[in-house]
């Protein structure tokens, strides 16, 4: 027969009041109606429509999505600290969690007494917990501490107890939330030390994180919710792919819609004789979309349109990308590349294409120009546009060689 799943989940669906005043609040006569009025649907977000998922005993979940996707309102649905509005939720086992660590402690009793009452809210009996006591409080690393009122620790310290009781209650199923993110470097190396030691355990463990490298690290599956619902199910690289994707495209419109128009450039920012103007430019992928986020090692392109005020007897045009520390990355020019255009026509259309844009993740800045041959400036845009290169490598520094590595036997030819 087939392991029952760890936790099931179907049709979890969880609503908020809606904390902020709505317009509807600005005259004091509603201000005054509504404590009398009954609230409607429209004072409730849904923050969790429908959500479904099964989690195999001994794997590793991981949830990503966005900011207020609804991540850590399903983890605490699954902890108990929150109640569904609709749905059905089962669990298989004792479950601990690492979401807002030490949450439960009262200040007024002393890490001690904390550490009996968390563990009886946990499900251990009180000889159970006497017998872990003294692991528990030697990974708090608190000392004499243990025994002092709990609203004398520091924050940090308020953490390490709370993380010491939920890793050292022995539960089947460890919901962990963002907690690698806390506490000092060394609690962090003690989290993922722990949480290694669970995996190798055989433990449920459901790891709700915005860091995609340690959802690769530790996920044998990833659940992606965007808007509250499940968008994307299934193993790690392409779970992440799908988000990473849907990401960048957002990031792109949000981009592309405060892209420098010309209307905008500042006067410091642009100069040249104006013999030409350069009236409109574009930063355009291999199919020629507008865009501007791409990932390393695409096609990228600049179109730049001019119009002449009187004919040119030759046009050089350049291109220059600056990263966010203003350090020139890449400059060219068509008189660089051998290329000066003799009596180009009173209007056209420059482009400049790159077959691979090697730079590694960051935000980059574009400087277009046009010129004479002689290095005149006729128009020069500082900052005309910015773009950001995304990359799923994390390799280091401003761009990315096509490279290879390979070993051989010392001696050996290549
Ligand atoms: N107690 C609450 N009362 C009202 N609204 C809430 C409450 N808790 C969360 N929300 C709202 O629910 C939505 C989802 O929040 P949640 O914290 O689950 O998102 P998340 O995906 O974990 O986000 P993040 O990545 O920023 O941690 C947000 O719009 C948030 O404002």
């Amino acid at each position: 027969m087939s392991q029952q799943p760890a936790i099931e989940v179907k049709g979890l669906v969880k609503r908020f009041r809606r904390e902020i005043l709505q317009g509807d609040y600005t005259t004091w006569k509603t201000l005054l109606l509504k404590p009398f009025s009954r609230r409607r649907a429209k004072d409730f977000i849904t923050v969790l429509g429908g959500v479904d998922l099964t989690m195999t005993p001994g794997k590793t979940l991981a949830v990503i999505g966005q900011n207020g996707s609804g991540k850590s309102t399903l983890l605490k649905i699954l902890a108990g600290i929150y109640k569904a509005d609709e749905g059905q939720v089962i669990i298989r086992g004792r479950v601990s969690s690492l979401i807002e660590l030490g949450a439960g402690f009262h200040p007024e009793f002393t890490g001690r007494e904390n550490v009996f009452l968390n563990g009886a809210i946990l499900g251990l009996t009180k000889k159970e917990i006497a017998s872990r006591f003294d692991e528990i409080a030697e990974y708090s690393g608190l000392g004499e501490y243990i025994d002092a009122p709990v609203r004398t620790y520091s924050s940090g310290m308020y953490v390490r107890l709370g993380f010491s009781v939920a890793v050292n209650v022995d539960p089947d199923v460890l919901l962990v939330d963002e907690v690698l993110a806390v506490g000092d470097e060394a609690f962090a190396h003690k989290c993922e030390d722990k949480i290694n030691q669970f995996r190798r355990r055989g433990k449920t463990i459901c790891l709700v994180t915005h860091d995609l490298e340690a959802v690769k690290k530790y996920a044998d599956e990833v659940i992606w919710l965007d808007g509250g619902r499940v968008a994307a199910q299934g193993p790690p690289l392409p779970v992440i792919d799908a988000y990473r994707q849907k990401v960048a495209a957002a990031e792109d419109a949000i981009r592309r819609a405060q892209a420098h128009q010309p209307a905008l450039i500042l006067d410091q920012e642009r100069w040249g004789d104006g013999d030409a103007r350069i009236t409109a430019w574009r930063i355009l992928d291999a199919g020629g979309a507008e865009r501007a986020v791409f990932n390393t090692g695409e096609a990228f392109a600049v179109e730049m349109d001019y119009e002449a005020k009187a004919p040119l007897p030759d046009l050089v045009c350049g291109v220059g990308i600056f990263n966010a520390q203003a350090t020139l990355c890449y400059g060219v020019n068509t008189r660089i590349d051998r290329q000066v255009y003799q009596n180009p026509p009173m209007q056209g259309t420059l482009r400049f294409e790159a077959q691979r844009l090697d730079l590694l993740q960051g935000t980059y800045f574009l400087d277009i120009a046009i010129h004479d041959k002689s290095g005149r400036d006729i128009d020069y845009i500082r900052q005309a546009a910015s773009f950001a290169v995304r990359s799923s490598v994390g390799d280091e520094g401003v761009f990315r060689p096509p490279h290879a590595w390979s070993l051989r036997p010392l001696g050996e030819a290549r």
